[in-house]
């Protein structure tokens, strides 16, 4: 798959304070690719760079081979930004910012069905400044989409969302995915990461930690899985304690507790079939980015 964007050694500085240390990945065409890390990593100073807002102190960036600063009247055509909060007036009204938004584009999406297809139709003529969080959230979104972009930009693309809205814009997310579009989403939300993205790159103090799949990066991580099942008949601990994907058994209130690598799960059903037993009550934790992140860093992404 072609790169949409190529960052390599991103630096960026203010002041005292480096922003952005070393970052390099890569972002193919037609992928959800995330940026995922803790308060102050360095996520929204990258995203600004790509989108030529800020001038990097050092390193290189290519968006569909354009040069962010450089050729930025061109990319604005083709790059879709989610506008923060403070952007929008006020006053203007939902159906006006839409009409308005597309016409600062040469082949705009219909924005009367964007503003349907984002169930904003009955907000048609409400000012900017009477919308709910979640509504505001959604207008965003339908403003960074307007221009029909190859690639959409969005930094806390759920944040303030209630649980339900947060699942929606998710869907709409994959929707959008499936028209082709590439897209960027900053994030400190795992769960949003694990279901929505292809590809994360997990960042901590302005470095790139790690880039890989969700499934990927919790492998990486050698985070083991952990299992948990009453056996229907009493059984011999060494039959699994003996299988070279288990690290450890331990019995506790009628309980078998296996910790072991990604195949455990897979070793010890097979085991157990094959001594006739039924693991009752079975409980599986997976690793996920939230393991992985401290795995890495020794930090947790939800701070401190
Ligand atoms: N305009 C600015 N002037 C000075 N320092 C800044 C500026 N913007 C960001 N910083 C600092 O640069 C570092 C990285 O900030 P950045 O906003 O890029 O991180 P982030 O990962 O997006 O964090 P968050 O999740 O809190 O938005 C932080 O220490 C922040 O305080």
């Amino acid at each position: 798959m072609p790169a949409v964007i190529e960052v390599r050694n991103l630096r960026k500085t203010y002041g005292e304070t480096v922003a952005v240390d070393d970052v390099s990945f890569t972002v193919r065409d037609g992928e959800i690719f995330g940026i995922l890390g803790p308060n102050g990593a360095g996520k929204t100073t990258t995203v600004e760079c790509i989108e030529g807002l800020r001038a990097p102190d050092g390193g290189t960036i290519g968006v569909l081979g354009l040069d962010p600063r450089r050729d930025r009247a061109e990319l604005t055509q083709q790059l879709g930004v989610q506008l923060q909060h403070s952007e929008v007036p006020e006053k203007l009204q939902v159906a006006e910012a839409l009409e308005l938004y597309s016409s600062f584009y040469r082949s705009p999406a219909d924005w009367r069905t964007l503003m349907d297809v984002l169930g904003l139709a009955d907000k048609a003529k409400t000012r900017y400044g009477k919308l709910s969080g979640g509504q505001r959230q959604r207008l965003s979104i339908a403003l960074a989409l307007v221009g029909r972009p190859k690639v959409a930009m969005l930094d806390e693309l759920t944040t303030g969302l209630d649980p339900q809205a947060r699942r929606d814009t998710w869907q709409l997310m994959e929707d959008v995915r499936s028209r082709g579009v590439t897209m960027v989403l900053v994030t400190h939300f795992m769960e949003e990461a694990e279901r929505l993205c292809d590809r994360v790159a997990l960042i901590d103090a302005g470095r790139v930690v790690a880039v890989d799949t969700p499934a990927g990066l919790a492998e990486k991580a050698h985070v083991e899985q952990r299992i948990q099942f009453r056996p229907s008949v009493e059984m011999d601990l060494d039959l699994l304690a003996d299988l070279p994907d288990v690290t450890g058994v331990t019995r506790r209130d009628g309980l078998v507790l296996v910790t072991g690598n990604n195949n455990a799960l897979n070793a010890v059903t097979s085991v157990l079939a094959r001594n006739h037993i039924v693991a009752e009550h079975l409980r599986v934790e997976q690793a996920n980015l939230e393991d992985a992140f401290v795995e890495l860093t020794g930090r947790h992404i939800g701070g401190q």
